[in-house]
């Protein structure tokens, strides 16, 4: 059995506490609140961020970084991805041996952007770490805290690392595959919080299920095309970290990103969406780090575009569905130009 240090006591980082501990692993719940850790360690809640589910009392919380990773032999990284370089930053002062490292969040960092493996390869020297992993799939936290049946892949570059993740994660109902493509899971899994940002958006506008079936294919479309830019394999977008998170992120109420865009559809500003949220909403972010990128790689991203502008330049959600409606004429699939008979 092993000592998983998870750094973030969020709604995800619990809901993953629990499902190590199911399988019969030693949780370290580091977060920042005392008031949290005490009700975690005294009471077995963590009602600010998972109301209402009982967590096994073998998950310790932590405050101190240091301590929560003392005996730890895995790193499991669920922190936003604003926060991940300052805890990891933090962390690598604490560590005296190379530890395998797993992150379960989804983001892209605007400047460099760098996927969250990157970000830990840059943060954290090598001998400090044997191994780098993502966890991602359609996967909300709210119902993996209630063993609710859920599938997610495990990918890294290190074939063995990602069995080890499916190894530590898997139980009957946590069914957990592999995939070796890195930059695909990471891509889809970080780029889908942009278009369930747009579903919420239509969804808030008064648009229908035509709205949203358009949004999420011609978004898988162009997080595929972005993804293949970079280096992805086509497939992982049609699997678990793509098309599977995509539904469920567009589709579901648990979402807080389809939630913001349904807020700023009916007409909220973007502080009033963040104010009332209280929670991460990782797309937001991600949109400038995904413009920015297509426009480095010239990758055309056109939902992602109007979305940018909607989230940063005040364009109205009205106006980019305008946008989006009257682009030029297009083949749907770019490659398949086949002559009519
Ligand atoms: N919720 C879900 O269903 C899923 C979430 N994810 C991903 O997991 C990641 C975390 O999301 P989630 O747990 O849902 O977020 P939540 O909003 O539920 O919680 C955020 C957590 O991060 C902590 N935090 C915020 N800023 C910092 C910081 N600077 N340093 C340390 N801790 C910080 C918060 O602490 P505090 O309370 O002190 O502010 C809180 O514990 C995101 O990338 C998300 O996309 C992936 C799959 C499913
Ligand atoms: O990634 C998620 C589900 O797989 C959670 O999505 P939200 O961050 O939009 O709630």
């Amino acid at each position: 059995m092993s000592k998983v240090a998870v750094l973030g006591s969020g709604s995800w980082g619990t809901a993953l506490s629990i499902v190590l501990a199911d399988n019969g692993h030693d949780v370290r719940l580091w977060g920042r609140s005392q008031k949290q850790a005490e009700e975690i360690n005294q009471h077995h809640y963590n009602n600010q961020y998972l109301t209402d589910v009982k967590l096994p009392s073998s998950i310790v919380a932590y405050t101190d970084l240091e301590a929560s990773l003392h005996d730890a032999d895995t790193i499991l990284l669920v922190v936003p991805t604003k926060a991940m370089r300052d805890v990891l930053g933090e962390l690598r002062n604490y560590l005296d041996r190379p530890l395998p490292f797993i992150h379960a969040s989804k983001g892209i960092e605007p400047g460099t952007h760098f996927r969250i493996s990157e970000i830990i390869e840059e943060e954290v020297p090598q001998h400090l770490r044997s191994s780098v992993a993502v966890i991602s799939g359609p996967s909300h936290a709210e119902e993996v805290a209630l063993r609710q049946p859920t599938t997610i892949t495990s990918s890294s570059l290190n074939p063995e690392a990602a069995k080890y993740v499916q190894d530590l994660f898997m139980t009957n109902h946590f069914r957990v595959y592999t995939n070796p493509d890195l930059i695909g899971v990471e891509i889809g899994g970080a780029l889908k919080n942009i278009i369930a940002i747009g579903a919420g958006m239509t969804n808030g506008l008064g648009f229908g299920d035509n709205a949203k079936a358009a949004l999420m294919t011609r978004g898988l479309a162009e997080i595929a095309r972005l993804g293949l830019k970079l280096g992805a394999s086509p497939l992982t977008f049609a699997g678990l970290s793509g098309l599977g998170d995509l539904i469920v992120t567009c589709t579901s109420v648990h979402s807080r990103n389809w939630r913001a865009g349904n807020m700023l559809g009916k007409g909220k500003s973007i502080d009033e969406v963040l104010n009332e949220m209280g929670m991460v909403v990782e797309g937001i972010r991600t949109t400038k780090a995904a413009y920015e990128l297509a426009k480095k790689e010239k990758v055309e991203m056109p939902i992602t575009n109007v979305l940018y502008d909607v989230l940063f330049h005040d364009k109205s959600t009205k106006e980019a569905v305008s946008e989006l409606m009257g682009r030029v004429k297009k083949h749907e699939v770019e490659d398949l130009k086949i002559d009519p008979l």
